[in-house]
């Protein structure tokens, strides 16, 4: 069976103090947080993920958001330099841990900055979402990092959202799906179907026909479940709280050659 591991980091117990750009701040409850992130990580486990933890982060609140702090293409990982500036310390333990798995290491460096966030791959197409988190410089580097393994870099603006996976991710046979409201240029996917609900256009594919999703958007899974697919719901709305979505509490690492 080929390797699926997935990375992931367990809230800091400051994770109430997430930073929050597009939306309004609410209260979170942090041992509901840890509560979720536990079941979330069961939930990959449940579907033949091998979950890998990174060295938590206690003193950084948006640490849990893992994914921001690494991009992943074959088996090199290129870590992240946050447009957020206080989200920088974040990537320390993540290098080791994913050196640990065998990856090779790169690194985005000044003035460049990328957030993982950013990062949509649709096989070896990689879209870079150049928006608040992700320069012009991030996006070059990111190119030169991936094209010469076979990538083809597609750079998409993002300005209503966070990131361009809080507004569109992709389902397993390519097609990407997205809350419209949100998509800048729905025209620049070769295919791309609307989804009902925001928190709707956030799937992690777990392999086979099933697809994990936030308990949030119950009108796309019976989208996706009309569709032939499997939806697996978690709840995780003290993240969404702070902008996070399924996808951004856990790094997919398929088949590294070790
Ligand atoms: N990839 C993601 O969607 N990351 C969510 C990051 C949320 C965090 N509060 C932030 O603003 O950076």
């Amino acid at each position: 069976m080929p390797s699926r591991r997935a990375l992931i980091r367990r809230p800091s117990p400051r994770v109430a103090d997430g930073l929050v750009t597009h939306v309004e701040r609410r209260t979170v409850d942090p041992a509901l947080a840890l509560a979720q992130w536990r079941a979330y990580g069961e939930a990959l486990r449940a579907h033949g993920w091998e979950t890998v933890e990174a060295e938590p982060a206690d003193d950084c609140p948006d640490g849990v958001f893992i994914e921001d702090t690494v991009v992943m293409f074959r088996n090199v990982a290129l870590i992240a330099r946050s447009g957020a500036e206080t989200r920088r310390r974040e990537t320390a333990g993540v290098e080791e841990a994913v050196a640990r798995l065998g990856c090779s290491v790169n690194w985005v460096w000044e003035p460049g900055t990328l957030d993982g966030g950013d990062v949509l791959k649709v096989g070896d197409t990689v879209y870079v979402g150049r928006g608040g988190r992700t320069n012009a410089a991030g996006v070059q580097q990111l190119r030169a990092a991936f094209e010469p393994l076979g990538a083809r870099v597609v750079a998409v603006p993002v300005s209503r959202v966070l990131h361009l996976k809080s507004a569109v991710t992709a389902l397993p046979d390519g097609t990407v799906i997205g809350y419209e409201p949100l998509v800048e240029q729905p025209s620049l996917f070769p295919r791309f179907l609307p989804v009902p609900e925001e928190a709707g256009a956030h799937v992690v594919l777990l392999g086979g026909a099933k697809l994990l999703m936030a308990a949030s958007a119950p009108k796309t899974a019976e989208l996706f479940t009309d569709l032939g697919y499997e939806p697996v719901q978690v709840d995780i709305s003290e993240f969404e709280k702070l902008e996070g979505c399924v996808t951004c509490l856990s790094v997919r690492l398929r088949d590294l050659h070790t």
